[in-house]
């Protein structure tokens, strides 16, 4: 693939403890460039604002949880409009691409890209690249204008399409060159955001005055430092329909499971969110939650008491969840064309399970057979389109994403720390994934709203996994570090 050497952090370090990580400008590289007034300071509907623009110097903390002697930590800085721009709107020649799997509000984003380049900054090139990263260098180019997106923010999915794999370094950039591309819009996940991150670096290496900013997509939530990301509220919303249909089917069968299987490759954000919201789970496995089925204190017996007790119970599972115990019957395995694990399908496999393991047992104590309802809503929850407040943040996000590509800076992703937009690293995104924090709080608030086992010593699955444990904004201010996650964590 040719991926180039990343090129070295820009670090800033001030008093106190003070440290800015600090994202790329093009004044890094291209010396004596020309810079333009904004033209937001003469548009009517932002010019009445007092202090529109960003002052330089404001950066946003990462940690806001502090003591009286806490150095002043890391800083990312914050996004907005700049004074100066380093485009003269003429000038621009953006466009914008999707990668990856679905997620509600990838149309809301590109609709917002292009509605702030056109609406805020005058700008009328902005191309569409067709069907992910490969589409760079083998498909035609859709033309982008406020009259094609408007209303595509209804629509689930994405206008310009998208896909895994097909990611290669040098044609991309080629491409990117020979169109004479300058403002590069780059929407997806982990995946995508190494691969944009890549791009960077080789435009860098050739020293074009090409801004590559990425735009972090991901239903499962698995992004660290941002507090969420676009789409997950949505899913979590979807998820509750699939939950409440599958407790009304427990509820008005004798002896019955309601099992709803939920999206989360790694991490098990959108069960453990769906579950809190719900009230009816009984039960939410999770990827990061190992779990046994049989002997005291499994799963099976946890269903055989719940049963017993209330003649029917929810259970919630992500993908991820378990993939260990189903490892032994294996039938996927294998990769997909970004090189994701291909999961097994816990759901199936946990349903085949209960009935065969359970179905004698009920029989013999209640002469009634054990009913199981299984729902799988994973794909039509990717495919809905966004909820009202994701709409509102992808609208933030995509002005934050084009005013700093206008403001000249590169290299970055943006998304939101403690409800503040800001401007990240690369590096700082794609280092490692988020995941629950199960010594967090809000897993143990999860834990008291099913009354479920908690299987293993919480204690010895976070030794285990320590090492690749990384913090989580979206659920606790608390636990930051890695370090934090083996402290003990108050209950409230
Ligand atoms: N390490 C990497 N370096 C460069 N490109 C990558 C890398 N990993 C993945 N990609 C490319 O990024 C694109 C998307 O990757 P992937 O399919 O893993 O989805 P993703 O961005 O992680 O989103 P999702 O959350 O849906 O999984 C693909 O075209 C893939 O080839
Ligand atoms: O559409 P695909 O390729 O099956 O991808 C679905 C996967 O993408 C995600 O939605 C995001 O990684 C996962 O939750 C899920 O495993
Ligand atoms: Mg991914």
């Amino acid at each position: 693939m040719g991926i180039p050497a990343a090129s070295e952090p820009k670090v800033v370090t001030g008093d106190h403890g003070y440290v800015l990580e600090d994202v790329p400008h093009f004044t890094d590289y291209i010396p004596n460039l020309h810079t333009y007034p904004n033209p937001l300071q003469d548009n009517p509907a932002y010019a009445v604002v007092k202090q529109y623009f960003v002052d330089t110097d404001d950066t946003v903390p990462q940690q806001i949880v502090v003591h009286v002697d806490s150095p002043r930590g890391i800083h990312f800085r914050r996004a907005g409009p700049r004074q100066k721009v380093y485009f003269k709107s003429d000038d621009v020649h953006a466009c914008i691409v999707t990668c990856g799997g679905l997620c509600p509000g990838l149309n809301t984003v590109i609709r917002e890209i292009v509605g702030s380049l056109h609406g805020m900054y005058g700008v009328t090139r902005i191309e569409g690249i067709e069907g992910g990263y490969r589409g760079f260098y083998s498909r035609n180019t859709i033309k982008l204008t406020p009259k094609v997106t408007n209303g595509i923010h209804k629509r689930g999915g994405t206008i310009i399409g998208t896909s895994r794999g097909g990611y290669d370094n040098q044609k991309i950039v080629n491409s990117i060159e020979d169109r004479g591309i300058n403002q590069v819009y780059i929407i997806g996940g982990d995946g995508t955001l190494k691969g944009a991150s890549a791009i960077y670096e080789e435009v860098r290496r050739r020293g074009l005055k090409v801004a590559v900013v990425g735009i972090p997509k991901t239903i499962d939530n698995d992004i660290p430092i941002i507090d969420k990301s676009f789409g997950f509220d949505t899913a979590v919303e979807e998820a509750q329909r699939a939950i409440n249909a599958a407790h009304v089917e427990a509820e008005s069968n004798e002896n019955c499971i309601g099992l709803v299987k939920l999206m989360g490759r790694d991490s098990g954000f959108i069960a453990m969110y769906a579950t809190l919201a719900s009230r009816d789970v009984d039960c939410c496995l999770i990827p990061e939650s190992p779990f046994y089925l049989e002997g005291p204190g499994g799963l099976f017996e946890y269903i055989e008491k719940r049963i017993e007790e209330n003649g029917h119970m929810v259970i919630v599972v992500a993908e991820g969840a378990g993939q260990d115990l189903v490892a032994e019957s294996r039938t996927a395995g294998g990769k997909d064309t970004s090189g994701n694990r291909v999961l097994d399908d816990i759901g199936l496999w946990l349903s085949q399970k209960i009935k065969i393991q359970l179905q004698g047992h009920f029989k013999k104590q209640t002469d009634m057979e054990l009913n199981l309802k299984y729902i799988d809503p994973t794909y039509m929850i990717l495919a809905v389109p966004s909820n009202a407040s994701d709409n509102v943040y992808s609208t933030l996000l995509a002005q934050s994403a084009v005013h700093g590509a206008m403001a000249g800076y590169t290299g970055f992703t943006v998304g939101p720390v403690h409800g503040r937009e800001c401007y990240l690293p690369f590096y700082r995104i794609t280092e490692k994934q988020n995941k629950v924090v199960i010594t967090d709080r809000m897993w143990a608030r999860m834990l008291s709203s099913t009354n479920q086992p908690s299987f293993y010593n919480t204690k010895d699955i976070i030794e285990s996994i320590v090492d690749e444990a990384p913090a989580t904004q979206l659920l606790d201010d608390q636990v930051a570090d890695k370090t934090a996650v083996t402290k003990e964590t108050t209950v409230c």
